[in-house]
């Protein structure tokens, strides 16, 4: 298959952004042995890039990570499609289909936001970080069975119309999602930290609400005001 010269130049520059991209995961400890996943839109393709299932984070290559097209199914006969993708490949490419938006998804395991998720309680929003980058509470997505797109269902239905880019799947973990791929590892780093750091509030008391219209101006100042106005926050 080839998908001509502009587009090959774009699937490699994505094959080497999400493979480039597990590192972070666990850089930030958001993941142990083989779990967790990162994918990516190709612009300008209905094709997203994904990482093979169960291999080891120190084995992940750009000429590894694996092509997909929006219905989950690899791309025969190009670079990785010897492997399995992704346990969660349906359910992304579910996002992908549902969310024109979205450029790339991350799944983690991280510690405290997944132990929110395991007793289904949004992480509420009593931090400024959480107002800056969430816009408010994270919110709880339903138990989804693993391997089909059940998973993708429940993200676009929690998240549409939603600001934060992370929910907590009922007993399972975390998704995110973001402008492009680097930009929904951001919301995976800062969900772990928002998750940790509420909990231990939790431990010490009760946490303060912040007031509505204070996390409306928290939320638009950092969306909009925050660091490098040439950049887009994404690339901040
Ligand atoms: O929990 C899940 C499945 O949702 C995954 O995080 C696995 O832990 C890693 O799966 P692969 O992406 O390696 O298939």
């Amino acid at each position: 298959m080839n998908y001509g010269a502009e587009v090959e130049v774009t699937i490699a520059r994505v094959r080497a952004e999400v493979s480039r991209l597990h590192a972070e995961l666990t850089r930030y400890e958001l993941v142990i042995w083989t779990g967790g996943n990162i994918s990516a839109r190709v612009p300008g393709a209905d094709l997203f890039i994904i990482k093979p299932s169960g291999v080891s984070y120190d084995d992940l290559a750009p000429e590894n990570m694996i092509l997909c097209d929006f219905d989950g199914v690899v791309i025969e006969a190009t670079p990785g499609s010897n492997r399995s993708p992704s346990s969660d490949t349906a359910a992304h490419a579910y996002v992908y289909r549902h969310m024109p938006e979205v450029g790339g998804v991350v799944h983690t395991h991280s510690t405290y936001a997944t132990a929110w998720a395991a007793r289904g309680e949004a992480i509420p929003c009593v931090i400024t970080a959480m107002a800056d980058e969430f816009g408010g509470e994270i919110p709880v997505g339903p138990f989804a069975i693993i391997g089909d797109d059940s998973i993708g269902v429940a993200i676009v239905e929690t998240l549409t119309g939603h600001r934060s880019r992370a929910v907590l799947m009922q007993n399972h973990g975390v998704f995110t999602i973001g402008a492009d791929a680097k930009d929904a590892v951001k919301a995976a780093v800062m969900a772990e930290d928002v998750a940790r750091t509420v909990h231990i509030s939790r431990q010490l008391g009760t946490p303060l609400p912040i007031a509505p219209e204070a996390i409306d101006a928290l939320f638009d100042r950092y969306q909009n005001v925050y660091g490098q106005s040439a950049l887009p926050t994404s690339r901040r």
